[in-house]
């Protein structure tokens, strides 16, 4: 993954220098999903090129994914020799919810991430963990904010909310209709 944040410079100064709480930037990213195009594609360099921020993501199940790394920090690298800055870069471990089918060694991911200079992060696209925290972290990276430890156990947690089967509300409600008027927040 690759994102660019796109962004007003003006806005952000002042919000620094008025309020000094980061917390309180809007950033809008603009993310390409490139995993599934081989390493070799040719449009590729074209997406990475420029790009202020890389998600490095791989499989903590399967070590493949994780060996393909090193080709695929290569690449971003090269993509931007002749770029003015290199992107920040996160290195993300997915699918910790399958923590005991992990085959790739928490030392082998820090130890890439302090030879890389990488932002160390481990997610689950499944459940949502830290799904959040791992772009703002790598946007406040680009953006040169230091995210203090309050503002990153924010980030972790997912807000789980249940499921609502629509139809069948909608079927219960007309059968039952409410006797006071309702609001519902979605
Ligand atoms: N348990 C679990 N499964 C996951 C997680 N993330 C992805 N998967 C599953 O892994 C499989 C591959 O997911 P994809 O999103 O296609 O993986 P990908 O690497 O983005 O694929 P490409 O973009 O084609 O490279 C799917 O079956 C997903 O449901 C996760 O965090 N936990």
């Amino acid at each position: 993954m690759v994102f660019s944040a796109v962004l007003n410079s003006t806005e952000i100064i002042c919000n620094r220098v008025f309020t000094g709480i980061e917390g309180n930037l809007n950033v809008t990213l603009q993310v390409w999903d490139i995993g599934g195009q081989t390493i070799g594609g040719k449009m590729l360099d074209k997406y990475i090129y420029g790009a202020q921020g890389v998600l490095l993501v791989y499989d903590i199940t399967n070590s493949q994914s994780f060996e393909n790394l090193e080709d695929w920090l290569n690449m971003v690298r090269k993509a931007n020799e002749e770029s003015d800055t290199q992107p920040a870069i996160s290195l993300i471990g997915n699918k910790i919810d399958l923590e005991h089918m992990r085959t790739v060694k928490m030392e082998k991911h820090q130890r890439f991430c302090q030879e890389n200079g990488l932002i160390s992060q481990f997610v689950s696209a499944k459940t949502g963990d830290s799904v959040f925290l791992c772009f703002q972290r790598l946007a406040a990276e680009v953006l040169g904010i230091k995210l203090n430890k309050a503002e990153m156990e924010q980030s972790q947690h997912v807000v789980k909310a249940d499921i609502v089967n629509y139809s069948q509300e909608c079927v219960a409600r007309a059968v039952n209709p409410p006797r006071s008027s309702m609001c519902v927040i979605q």
